[in-house]
């Protein structure tokens, strides 16, 4: 970005800005001299809307407005980052799409219909959207693809994710993705063959299922194995998150990446130049 001058840097609004992960999208933007911050959104209602950003983190004023007009944040934006309810990511998908900015879409547990209207929107403009922005879990993802095509259905596919207590999705975004990657390893359509939230007299493990488990406690960032098991041995692909900052960093270097790109859907292994 040499020669550049803070003004020509891509503008960036981050959406659900005083959540978890909003807070530390902010942090790392701001250390970034590749971005720059135009503007918060929040839920209309929220205290911090109306406010300057940085006076509402409880630090100096930055010159960023909270907003919770969200076109007229995106309007000024060349891309969104959001990570925050499904409900709001549909409605942000249109409206970043209106603006032309590129949309990098960090929130987990969106339905199938969510994911229609979001695929509608990448008609008009670019979106990145992972369950996970690490560059671990990615990798953790063509792993898993490779073992689950190497081994036959002998070996039991289960996927066990811990998340902190404030959580509200399972199975986490991350093991959905691991999932889903195990399932494309051994041929199969993850809706085929998954097996969540077992309770009671479940029967016996039907071979060739995979299986989710999800643990909520104390503030865990995010873990997960994948684990496959068969008579006598077993071998588990471990990733573990101990900074929220990782996906903060991920979701910046899409926003980067998706500037000249053409209108459409990617993932993170596009981003990484794994795909
Ligand atoms: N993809 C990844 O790498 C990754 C990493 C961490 C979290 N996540 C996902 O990101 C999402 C948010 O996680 P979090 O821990 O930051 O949650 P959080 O509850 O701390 O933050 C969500 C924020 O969104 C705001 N919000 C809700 N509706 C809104 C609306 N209509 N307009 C504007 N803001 C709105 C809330 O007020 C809140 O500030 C979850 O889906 C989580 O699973 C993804
Ligand atoms: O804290 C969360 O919520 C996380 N959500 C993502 C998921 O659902 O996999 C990524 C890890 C953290």
């Amino acid at each position: 970005m040499s020669g550049q001058t803070v003004g020509d840097l891509p503008g960036v609004v981050v959406t659900g800005v005083s959540g978890r992960m909003g807070q530390m999208l902010v942090r790392e933007i701001l250390a970034s001299d590749r971005l720059r911050l135009v503007a918060g959104v929040e839920r209309t209602g929220h205290g911090w809307v109306g406010r300057d950003l940085g006076a509402a983190m409880g630090g100096a004023d930055l010159g960023v407005p909270v907003m919770d007009d969200a076109l007229e944040a995106f309007a000024k934006a060349q891309a969104v980052i959001d990570f925050t309810t499904p409900e709001a990511t549909v409605g942000f998908a249109e409206l970043a799409a209106q603006a032309r900015a590129v949309h990098v879409i960090g929130t987990t547990g969106l339905s199938e219909a969510d994911l229609a209207k979001i695929k509608a929107a990448a008609r008009h403009a670019v979106v990145v959207r992972a369950g996970n922005m690490s560059l671990g879990v990615n990798l953790l993802t063509l792993l898993t693809k490779k073992v689950a095509a190497a081994l036959d259905e002998d070996w039991d596919i289960e996927i066990v994710e811990a998340h902190h207590n404030q959580k509200v999705d399972a199975p986490s975004g991350t093991a959905l993705m691991l999932g889903e990657a195990a399932a494309e390893g051994r041929g199969v359509a993850l809706a085929d063959v998954s097996d969540r939230g077992r309770d009671g007299m479940t029967g016996a493990r039907k071979r060739g299922d995979i299986g989710f488990a999800a643990l909520r406690g104390g503030d865990i960032v995010g873990e997960h194995d994948v684990m496959f098991a068969t008579a006598g041995e077993r071998l588990i692909l471990r990733h573990v998150a101990s900074d929220r900052s990782l996906f903060a960093r991920g979701a910046l270097r899409a926003a980067l990446w998706g500037q000249d790109k053409a209108p459409g859907e990617y993932d993170m292994l596009d981003v990484l130049g794994l795909n």
